[in-house]
């Protein structure tokens, strides 16, 4: 997970302070010489950890801080304010303008994950309504048009392409008079990378933009390179004036460091963020949730929003309906599974979840291949059976152990997980209701 050793240290100094009731100044330097370490090693840029320990330092010594009941809490609720800030205080929309097609030009550094994040917009328009069209404009790496045909195809776009025999400027003047007549409201234009920056690339990208007179010039950067990808931003916002910036790679191990640094230092806003390979993983990068994510708070919201956007809302008031009227069934359960499925990966579901560490979530996932012998197993069930599972004796367990290719060890943990999972949505149902009732609040509005 991402920021993962970042999130790690800076709660450390936090519990430390949290130990000490009231706070001298020493207690507050020293926490933030340990901040400081915590946000360098996660490679975040020196001049931006330096500004923004000076400025936490600074809110932190003041009098409200040191003479409040709670110093602790009021230095996390600092550093929460400031990291948001950093990150650009708020989340910054897509800006498509009036003019039809609205133009998007992607830029970035080859396997940044330009050509798949493309695609992943694309899809994101598409699902608010828009008639996006994709332009393949990178000439220069073999298969770079069939990629952008293949990620076009995979989300129902089509793609602009002369071959590439013609020059990428002339195939994207081209391409917005193909979309006017073709009723296509966005052009999403994808260019091409170098191994690192050069003249040729940025002049053919200065030429473009020239022709094409775009509402948005949309860096992507892998988060996975640190440092670099600052640099790299730095340098194409000096040559383009980009508008924004894609941050992919936010799944893996990255330390976090361009996530924290770009905003600062190029003073363009992140304005989404990849979460992995395939085309639906893709968020809105919001500077507030990121921050609590970071600081182990949680990001309560985007975990709602991914359970709303995966979830049929009427269905889940139908399951509960039946949850309380105990005809919970397992094909609830494997179409619960599936939802959840449709959410991402659990590890980085959970770690949005306050308190939540990266040990608690070991050994937790569910795999494409363990979702698939759960359908099996439920599939070789008769229906009485998947109604009403405490029938499932000995003899009708090795049935269903041979009709699904699975062992019998593997339909009684099925069933042990199930009843487990009606557990816990009991739990959670009454959680919601104390919740609800104000007798619980959750640690992230503490
Ligand atoms: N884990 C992860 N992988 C990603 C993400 N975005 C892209 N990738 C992967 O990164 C690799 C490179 O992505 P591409 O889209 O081909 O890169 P590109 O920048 O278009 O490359 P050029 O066309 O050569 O400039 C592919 O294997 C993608 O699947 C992401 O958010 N997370």
């Amino acid at each position: 997970m991402a920021f993962e050793s970042l999130s790690g240290k800076l709660q450390e100094v936090f519990k430390k302070l949290r130990g000490k009731g009231k706070l001298s100044e020493k207690d507050i330097k020293d926490a933030m010489r340990e901040v400081k370490v915590a946000l360098l090693e996660a490679d975040v840029n020196f001049k931006v950890v330096k500004d923004f320990i000076n400025a936490v330092t600074e809110k932190a010594l003041g009098q409200e801080v040191m003479e409040s009941l709670t110093p602790a809490q009021q230095v996390i609720k600092i550093v929460n304010e400031e990291l948001t800030s950093l990150m650009g205080s708020t989340q910054s929309w897509l800006n498509l303008g009036n003019k039809i097609p609205a133009v998007i030009m992607m830029v970035g550094l080859q396997g940044s994950g330009k050509t798949t994040a493309c695609g992943k917009l694309a899809n994101l328009l598409k699902k608010q309504g828009k008639n996006p069209m994709l332009v393949a404009c990178d000439v220069i790496r073999p298969a770079a048009i069939k990629q952008l045909q293949v990620v076009g195809s995979n989300v129902n776009v089509p793609v602009f392409t002369m071959g590439d025999k013609t020059n990428p400027v002339d195939i994207a003047k081209a391409s917005i008079d193909y979309a006017k007549s073709h009723n296509m409201d966005v052009v999403i234009i994808d260019t091409a990378g170098r191994l690192h920056i050069d003249d040729e690339l940025m002049e053919e990208l200065i030429n473009i933009k020239k022709v094409v007179n775009p509402d948005e010039i949309l860096l992507v950067v892998d988060a996975m390179t640190g440092q670099d990808a600052v640099n790299v931003a730095s340098s194409f916002n000096e040559r383009l004036d980009i508008t924004g910036v894609i941050l992919t790679k936010l799944d893996g191990d990255t330390r976090g460091g361009a996530a924290l640094s770009i905003k600062a230092v190029t003073q363009k806003p992140i304005k989404y963020i990849g979460t992995g390979e395939k085309l639906s993983d893709i968020e809105p990068f919001y500077p507030d949730r990121m921050a609590s994510r970071i600081l182990g708070m949680g990001d309560v919201l985007t975990l709602i929003e991914k359970a709303q956007a995966a979830i049929d809302e009427k269905k889940a008031l139908e399951m509960g309906q039946k949850l309380l009227t105990k005809q919970f069934t397992l094909d609830d359960f494997l179409e619960q599974l599936q939802s959840l499925k449709n959410m991402g990966p659990l590890d980085q579901l959970l770690g949005m979840i306050p308190g939540m560490s990266k040990n608690m979530l070991k050994g937790i996932d569910i795999s494409e291949k363990d979702l698939k012998r759960v359908e099996a197993i439920i599939q070789s069930m008769t229906k009485e059976e998947r109604q009403n599972p405490s029938i499932i004796n000995g003899s009708r367990k090795k049935r269903i152990a041979k009709g699904s290719g699975t062992t019998i060890q593997q339909v009684n943990s099925l069933l042990k997980q199930f009843e487990e999972t009606k557990k816990m949505m009991k739990k959670f149902a009454d959680f919601d209701k104390d919740i609800k009732k104000g007798k619980l609040k959750l640690p992230f509005f503490r």
